[in-house]
Parts: C-alpha cells; structure tokens; sequence
C-alpha cells in the first residue's frame, strides 16, 4: 500500500527529530517540506508571526481549526505556559492519526487535546463536554470558506470574550476573501494585516488578526 505524504513527513520527524524537543520537531518537519514535499503546514515564516502574536495573547485556552499533520500545534505549545491548553479540531481522520504521533513525539500532548470531527458539530460541544470556558485565542487555518460561519458560531456559543484574538491563515492563497469582507467590516472586531509567503514558496500570502471587542 503506498504510503501518504503525511505518512512520510511523520516517518522522516520519527527518524530525524529529538524526542520531546518540539522545536526539533518544527524545524524537521520544515526541513522535509521544504527540500522534499512541500505540504500545507503554515511553515517557517508565518510560523514566526505566528509565535509573536501567541506570546503577546498568552492565552491560557487556546482553539485551533484545521491540525493537519500538527505542525502547528506542536509549535504552538511550545510557547504555552504549563497550565495553558490548545484544542485542535480535524476533519480527516488520517491526518489526525498523524498529528497524534507528532504531537506525543514532541512531547506537548499533555497540552494538546486533538478533536476529530466536522468543525460545526465540535464547536457547540466545547463548554459541555470539554470544559471551556471562553477561548483566548483562535487560529483559523481550515477551509477557507468555513472561517466566516465558525467565527460566527463561535460568537454564538459565547465562546469569545472581549480580547479574544483570533489569527487567520492564507488570506491571499488560497484565500479567504469573504472571511475579509465579513471580519473588517464588523465593528465587533479590529483587524491588522501581516503580509508574508505561502509556506515553502516565493508565492505571497498573508495572515489576519481580528481581536473581538465583545
Ligand atoms: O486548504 C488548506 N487548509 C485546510 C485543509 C483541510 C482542512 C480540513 N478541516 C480541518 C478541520 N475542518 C476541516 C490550505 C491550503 C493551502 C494551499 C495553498 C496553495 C496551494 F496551491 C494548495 C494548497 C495552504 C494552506 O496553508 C492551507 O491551510
Ligand atoms: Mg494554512
């Protein structure tokens, strides 16, 4: 059975990265992706705003939509103090059984909670059946077209609280053009643009941080 492309980035973190050291694993995983397959991790240079608007949140209950292969959340909770929490929703099984292995190979699963399942069904659980309170911070790098309706659920759930940051992936490519139209002209937030490069590649892209004002 041929492998997957995540089954080779996991395979190549398992040979090539130090167990419990997370950054060891951010740095692998941008090395094969960079140099082998390029892949959708939100990679090194948007990974470095990334890093800056998580440590100036210092969110204690953090959401991440689209985990993918984990490359994000293992370099999330390697900024978090030790109480704070990161949960991470995924669609596809198969990338989720990846992210696990990632994220136990770094040694942040005590952080990181991985949620599998459609983003719709998962977000109107989170108070309930996983002890949310409110979030802290919000990284949307699903698909595109679901940033606009999760942000609104998530509004709906109360599950945002005045302050709350939200950081959203690919603005430019792939895009989310109608996630910009709906979040910089609502009042509730204040925007700021962060032009970068899609990951891996000389291609422009950019991010987006909508801080709710409640
Ligand atoms: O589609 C992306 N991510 C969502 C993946 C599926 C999420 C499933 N899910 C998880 C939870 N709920 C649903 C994405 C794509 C690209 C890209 C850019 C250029 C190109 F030519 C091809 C692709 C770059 C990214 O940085 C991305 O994030
Ligand atoms: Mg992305």
């Amino acid at each position: 059975m041929d492998q997957s492309k995540e089954q080779r980035i996991l395979n190549f973190v398992l040979q090539n990265a130090v167990r419990g050291d997370p950054q060891s694993v951010v740095d692998t995983i941008d090395k094969y992706c960079s140099q082998k397959e390029w892949a959708m991790n939100v990679g090194d240079e948007k990974g470095l705003i990334l890093d800056k608007i998580l440590e100036e949140a210092k969110p204690s209950t953090s959401l991440e939509l689209g985990t993918y292969c984990g490359y994000s959340a293992v370099r999330m909770a390697r900024l978090l103090k030790p109480s704070a929490r990161l949960l991470t929703i995924e669609f596809n099984p198969k990338f989720a059984a990846i992210a696990k292995q990632i994220i136990e190979f770094a040694g942040v699963q005590e952080k990181v909670k991985i949620l599998e399942g459609p983003s719709e069904e998962i977000i109107p659980q989170l108070k309930k059946k996983h002890e949310v309170d409110t979030l802290d911070f919000v990284f949307l790098d699903h698909w595109k077209e679901r940033y606009t309706p999760d942000t609104i659920l998530l509004q709906e759930c109360g599950l945002l609280r005045k302050g709350t940051v939200i950081l959203a992936d690919n603005i430019i490519c792939p895009g989310a053009p109608e996630f910009i139209n709906y979040i910089r002209n609502n009042s509730h937030f204040v925007c700021t643009n962060y032009p970068s490069h899609l990951e891996y590649m000389k291609v422009k892209d950019a991010m987006e941080k909508a801080v709710f004002l409640g």
